[in-house]
């Protein structure tokens, strides 16, 4: 089993993960707190009551799963392509795999990412909603004083299934969209690329950027119920199931409710994962 992939997938995607936490901090306060008026209304609030810092809390440890996380998803993307069409990294520039097998493979490689995303994302949605500036005397302090303590007392509260709360929403949205993810950059490669030949870096960009917004859009309406049953039992409701969170939020906010973080999305989608698949694609070409 080629393990650059794993690697390259690692580094690739902590780029990526640096350049877009601020705009993921936004979206997640979007979508889980009624507080904010809009994107400018919510970075303005944050800058002025928590600092640049603000934008940047839970990202410690994104950066340290992102290690596992991206590892997971394009190795057993890349993986998952070899068994189907017998074919390696280099040589799909000359045969490239049929788009199925494309869809296939990104399916799997969502499917497997979103459980070992789960508790990460659980602790980094948890610490992104704690909207305390940083501790100081006199002032109540925010409930989790990081990632590992924040781990811990859901740990404590629930259960090691505690640390898995909305890992089925967060399943049901990866596992097609990872799918839609890899099609669309395919795609985009190979309508500027010629035959046999391997993209230009500006192609690369490209399609990157856009393999991430069309997949988010596609993945917005389960990211907000995601990132609700996340939160639940917390500041909000707790919800009797994925079902139950999707037709309350539908009832009490509308129908709009399921399109909350999509601009903020989109605008973040573009640059991580440019510079994801830019980063990707170059390593494993210089490694050969
Ligand atoms: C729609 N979904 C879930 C994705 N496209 N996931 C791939 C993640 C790529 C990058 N780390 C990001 O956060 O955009």
């Amino acid at each position: 089993m080629p393990a650059e992939e794993f690697v390259a997938g690692w580094i690739s995607g902590a780029l990526g993960l640096v350049l877009g936490h601020p705009f993921d901090t936004v979206k997640v306060r979007l979508q889980t707190q009624t507080t904010y008026r809009g994107i400018v209304d919510c970075m303005v609030k944050t800058y002025r009551h928590e600092s640049l810092l603000g934008f940047f809390k839970g990202m410690s440890f994104p950066i340290a799963s992102i290690a596992v996380v991206n590892s997971v998803l394009f190795g057993v993307y890349s993986n998952a392509l070899l068994v189907l069409t017998a074919t390696s990294h280099q040589e799909r520039r000359a045969q490239p795999p049929s788009y199925t097998h494309v869809f296939i493979a990104g399916c799997t490689g969502g499917f497997l990412q979103a459980y070992c995303l789960a508790p990460f994302d659980l602790i980094k949605v948890r610490l992104q909603n704690q909207t305390e500036p940083r501790a100081k005397p006199g002032s109540r302090p925010p409930q989790y004083r990081g990632p590992v303590h924040c781990a811990a007392s859901i740990f404590q509260a629930e259960g090691p299934r505690g640390l898995f709360r909305g890992a089925w929403a967060l399943t049901l949205r990866d596992t097609p969209t990872l799918g839609i993810y890899f099609v669309t950059y395919e795609w985009l490669c190979r309508q500027f690329t010629l035959d046999g030949q391997t993209p230009s870096s500006g192609t690369v960009l490209v399609a990157g950027g856009f393999a991430g917004i069309t997949s988010w859009v596609a993945a917005t309406p389960l990211d907000v119920i995601k990132s609700r049953m996340q939160m639940a039992g917390l500041k909000q409701r707790a919800y009797g199931g994925l079902l139950d969170c999707m037709v309350s939020s539908a009832r009490q906010e509308g129908l709009g409710v399921f399109f909350r973080g999509l601009t903020i999305n989109s605008a973040r989608a573009f640059p991580v994962n440019a510079v994801t698949f830019l980063s990707y694609e170059h390593l494993l070409l210089s490694w050969g």
